[in-house]
């Protein structure tokens, strides 16, 4: 069945046509973001939610959310979505890094503009035919010292025009390198450094509990008197109130704000200030940019739904196309090893150890660790998804560590998983073959070569013989048919294991009948998910 796609922001018609062309079924409700009761009743039936800024993606709405596996911002701020709360429920979250952002940038630009030079209002007052020239006495930008908070994407780009307007830049960014600074051609200072320099101050932060608030009341007080203040990243990095305070006091001469701390913002503090500037949060709004994101979400949206390619996800790693086919078989063989362990144990789990050896270390090893994390915990819980694996185990404390080898042995490659609790350690380890079918190789350290099926038992013995008569004929007289029976043991007469491969489930009964022979340390019953 095609997967479902549910735009509940204004996107780009461009989205709604490349889910069509990439067989994806896709409504356009781009009202629905706003309307969060009808959103939560209509989500159940989606595999994919498109959005913009509108629609908050709670944890309550993701309650609802019972089929969804992907959220696509068609933008970069993912602050209204509940990441966590996404990856607990094993929903990825991707947006689109690049697209809007030089629009954005000029729209800091034209805001910065649009305030030196009092254009709103001088706009306002020729168009009601006062001619009012001496009025509006503008600043010039030349020679001025910008202060840039935040010098990501977008702060780069307002850095690089702003030198073109041979401004003096300066950039208070803790992640910016002096070389990239040095390429910007801006200079990298503390933030009471630029707040005590900058003439104009423009925002590129995400809102982070780290961000929030970082132009407060007081850090404003440390700012230059007559400065400019320009905001088109987002409300709540500004006190507002604090703001209106300077702004009256004359100490802040003019701000610009694309973005206010409650969107929709239909009333506001600053609202109607002689020296406010305002726009209603448009610095992604240019046709150009609108096209990028829609076109990246959708086509990123697609892929992951019927390619299983991730790309921009906030909360998994990168698996490129290529990367998802020819990685497939290992990430379905990560899974079956960890699923393996994970059956293995009913005790907390301490550790689990990754090996990687041969070809396979060089692969996508972020989305094999989470493909083997995965299986273990689903074991126990069928919730557990490659997203939300790594937050349970998180949760859970297990730590997770993995190592990578050259080519050991007699495999090309190979990975061997070791779970690690207060009373155990167990392993396994598997291959794939150039038929793409995953198999175990090694378990409890004995070598074996055993194919994967959906239903499988698992044995431990001393080696002594009529072991695979007693198997064979319980499973006979039980109408158990075997499609693949595989022996290993560590030496003559001393611990075997046995690996069958059944057709149906077994009863219970049946493992009863075998504990009871007394001839089996453990007999164990395992489900794989064999498509
Ligand atoms: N008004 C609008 O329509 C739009 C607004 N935005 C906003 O712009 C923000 C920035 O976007 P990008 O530049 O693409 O993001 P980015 O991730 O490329 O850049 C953000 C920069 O902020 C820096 N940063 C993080 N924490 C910081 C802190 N505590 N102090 C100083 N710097 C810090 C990071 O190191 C990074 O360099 C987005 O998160 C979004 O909220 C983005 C697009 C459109
Ligand atoms: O991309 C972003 O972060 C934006 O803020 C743009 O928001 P929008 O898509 O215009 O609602």
């Amino acid at each position: 069945m095609a997967p479902r796609v549910l735009v509940s922001d204004e996107l780009s018609e461009t989205a709604v046509q490349i889910f069509r062309d990439r067989g994806v079924e896709v409504d356009y409700m781009p009202k629905l973001g706003k309307d969060k009761e009808k959103l939560a009743e209509l989500i159940g039936q989606y595999d994919g939610l498109a959005i913009r800024s509108a629609t908050k993606v709670t944890e309550k709405l993701l309650e609802q959310a019972t089929n969804l596996k992907v959220v696509g911002r068609a933008g970069i701020g993912v602050d209204n979505v509940d990441i966590p709360a996404a990856s607990k429920k094993g929903v990825i979250v991707m947006n689109t890094p690049f697209g809007n952002s030089i629009t954005t940038a000029e729209h800091a630009i034209a805001m910065m503009f649009s305030i030196a030079r009092q254009i709103p209002e001088a706009n306002a007052s020729t168009h009601a035919g006062k001619w009012e020239k001496s009025k509006f006495m503008g600043v010039e930008l030349f020679n001025k010292t910008l202060g840039v908070i935040g010098a990501g994407n977008i702060g780069g780009i307002v850095c690089d025009r702003a030198v073109g307007l041979k401004m003096k830049v300066v950039a208070y960014d803790p992640f910016l390198s002096e070389e990239r600074a040095k390429q910007l051609g801006v200079t990298k200072v503390d933030l009471d450094d630029l707040l005590a320099r900058a003439d104009f101050i423009t925002l590129h932060v995400p809102l982070t509990d780290k961000t929030r608030n970082i132009l407060s009341r007081e850090n404003l007080a440390k700012t230059k008197k007559g400065v400019r203040i320009i905001n088109c990243a987002r409300g709540g990095l500004i006190d507002e109130a604090a703001l209106k305070d300077a702004l009256d006091a004359g100490h802040v001469a003019a701000a610009a704000l694309d973005v206010f701390e409650v969107e929709p913002a239909t009333e506001n503090v600053l609202f109607n200030h002689p020296n406010v500037v305002c726009t209603p949060h448009l610095g992604a709004s240019t046709t150009e940019a609108q096209e990028n994101v829609a076109l990246q979400v959708a086509e990123q949206m697609s892929d992951y739904l019927l390619t299983g390619a991730v790309q921009n996800a906030l909360n998994m790693p990168n698996v490129t196309a290529e990367e998802a086919t020819v990685m497939g078989p290992w990430v379905k063989l990560a899974l079956h090893l960890g699923a393996f362990i994970g059956q293995m144990t009913d005790e907390p789990i301490k550790a689990i150890n990754i090996l990687y050896d041969g070809a396979v270390a060089d692969m996508n090893l972020a989305a094999l660790n989470q493909s083997v994390i995965a299986g273990v915990l689903k074991a126990h819980n069928p919730d557990v998804n490659l997203v939300s694996a790594p937050v349970v185990a998180k949760e859970r404390g297990i730590q997770i560590s993995t190592t990578r080898q050259e080519k050991t042995g007699v495999f090309d490659a190979y990975i061997k998983v070791t779970m690690v609790t207060d009373k155990r350690e167990r392993s396994v380890a598997g291959t794939c073959f150039s038929d793409g079918k995953p198999r175990f190789i090694q378990i409890k350290g004995i070598n074996i070569d055993a194919e994967i099926g959906r239903h499988m038992l698992y044995t431990t013995n001393e080696d002594v013989p009529g072991i695979i008569g007693l198997l064979g004929m319980t499973m006979g007289k039980n109408n158990v048919n075997i499609a693949n029976f595989t022996l290993g043991r560590s030496g003559v007469g001393q611990d075997a294991i046995a690996i069958l491969y059944l057709d149906q489930a077994i009863d219970p009964k049946v493992v009863e009948t075998l504990e009871s022979t007394g001839m089996f340390q453990q007999v164990k019953p395992l489900e794989f998910e064999v498509a």
